[in-house]
């Protein structure tokens, strides 16, 4: 289990925003968190990161409980977990490889070459041109700066990704690519995927299993068909919704034989 959640509190105030909360991550799948807009998706990611305190539980990350942690173990947990955030997943006035390099710099000691190379590395891993590698933020397609956001997430080669809404602005085809590289990330690298999303085409064709948060607590997880067998007003309506409907009677379609299968 990379991730272990456990009865945990999170409240702002006399404001509790989650409530016996128990999640699990696992090692080389991609998570789909859901949940409806303001249940506290951020505030949980925020929590694990540890950039948000907690009231209760523990929440271990590869084993390691990060809020008790002394400051070494903290640094190498966060040198085993990429994060891309959905705002400002760039600093805009570096450089797209000066951008991967941040976290080389802040958690390595290597030559400016070598990071060079691994940014190269790192540009191709993710499907930019290396011509991305001297451009500004400024410079990019939405989808070219998620994908740098990515790459450099993936900088210290993490054994997993936390990605905030990462199709969020992007059109289906660039969100449908983004994907598929994050699942060929998956099944070539072992990466494991924590995805908070709203996203239905990114829960039904990506994610291995899905969580969803509600009444201040993951309501449900499991595979997609568990989704979809159960019964909560919200996860209804979600995964049964027109939008959802639309997406499952295309699949169906395009699984379905065509006319002239099995003719010849
Ligand atoms: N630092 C904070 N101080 C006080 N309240 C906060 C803080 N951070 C978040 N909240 C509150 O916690 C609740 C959950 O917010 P959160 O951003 O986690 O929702 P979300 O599920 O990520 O929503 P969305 O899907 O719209 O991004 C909201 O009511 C928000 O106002």
């Amino acid at each position: 289990m990379l991730i272990r959640a456990r009865g945990v509190n999170v409240s702002f105030g006399s404001k509790k925003i989650l409530e016996n909360l128990s999640l699990d991550v696992r090692r080389g799948e991609i998570l789909g968190f859901v949940g409806p807009s303001g249940a506290g998706k951020s505030v949980l990611l925020r929590t694990i990161l540890g950039l948000n305190p907690k009231q209760g539980g523990t929440i271990e990350v590869f084993g390691i409980d990060y809020h008790q942690a002394s400051e070494r173990e903290k640094l190498s947990v966060e040198r085993r977990w990429g994060v891309l955030f959905q705002q400002g997943a760039l600093f805009s006035a570096l450089t797209v490889a000066e951008n991967i390099e941040v976290p080389m710099r802040e958690y390595l000691d290597l030559s400016p070459k070598l990071m060079r190379e691994l940014t190269r590395l790192k540009i191709d891993l993710v499907g930019l041109a290396q011509d991305a590698a001297d451009k500004y933020p400024s410079e990019l397609s939405g989808g070219m700066i998620k994908r740098a956001g990515l790459a450099r997430a993936l900088a210290l080669d993490p054994e997993i990704v936390f990605l905030d809404e990462p199709t969020s602005g992007l059109d289906p085809i660039g969100a449908a690519d983004f994907d598929q590289l994050i699942m060929t990330l998956r099944d070539t690298l072992g990466l494991s995927v924590y995805m908070v999303t709203h996203d239905l085409d990114s829960l039904f064709q990506a994610c291995d299993r899905i969580a969803v948060l509600g009444d201040r607590k993951v309501l449900v997880e499991g595979p997609l068909s568990k989704m979809l067998a159960y019964d909560h007003p919200w996860v209804k309506s979600y995964f049964h919704g027109k939008r959802a409907r639309t997406i499952v009677t295309d699949d169906a379609e395009a699984a379905r034989p065509m006319p002239s299968d099995g003719a010849a």
